[in-house]
């Protein structure tokens, strides 16, 4: 078993809104490793960064993606940081991968002052920009199809991934 479609992109880019229109369309399940690992938890994402700390989420994050990588059927969102990791990467060459590219100043919007992202608490803007220089080759590297999110609705951005997964 294989997920169909795999998100990945910058907090704010649209995984889970899109996703989950994605995989209503097709008709199959939607799944997020960043609710996987609340569960596996037991808590938030941002209780776990504040109890246990970045590298400790990473871990179950890593574990969570090989998972759902593994055993899911449907559409996969993975957190926005997941690709940092190395295996997780060369995990991702065996899947169609959708890169949701997102500026920072449309993701910056996007996300405003929701205070559930604890890497962005405190200065979002700058925070995002340093995010994005560092990952976007990395969303690059593992892509097999990106499409563009600024300015876009999400149905419209759901149109272009069912095109490009169902040809
Ligand atoms: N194309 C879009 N245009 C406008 N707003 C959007 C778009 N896509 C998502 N949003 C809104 O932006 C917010 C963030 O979207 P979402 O949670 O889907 O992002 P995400 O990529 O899953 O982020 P994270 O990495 O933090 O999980 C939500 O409020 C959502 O409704
Ligand atoms: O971009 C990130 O590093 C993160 C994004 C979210 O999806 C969560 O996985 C968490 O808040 C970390
Ligand atoms: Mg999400």
């Amino acid at each position: 078993m294989a997920p169909v479609v795999v998100f990945v992109g910058p907090p704010g880019s649209g995984k889970t809104t899109v996703g989950r229109l994605v995989a209503e369309r097709l008709g199959v399940s939607f799944r997020d490793t960043d609710a996987d690992v609340e569960a596996t938890a037991g808590k938030s994402i941002s209780d776990i960064f504040v109890d246990d700390g970045e590298p400790h989420f990473r871990a179950l994050e890593r574990d969570a993606v090989k998972i759902a990588l593994a055993d899911h059927d449907g559409v996969l969102a993975l957190g926005g940081g997941a690709i940092l990791d190395d295996r997780t990467r060369a995990d991702l060459r065996d899947h169609r991968v959708v890169f949701l590219d997102t500026s920072l100043s449309d993701a910056a919007k996007r996300v405003g002052l929701d205070t559930s992202r604890p890497l962005l608490l405190g200065n979002v803007r700058g925070q995002l920009k340093r995010l994005l220089e560092e990952r976007r080759p990395l969303y690059l590297e593992v892509a097999t199809v990106t499409v563009t999110t600024d300015g876009r609705q999400p149905s419209e951005i759901a149109d272009e991934v069912l095109r490009a997964v169902t040809t």
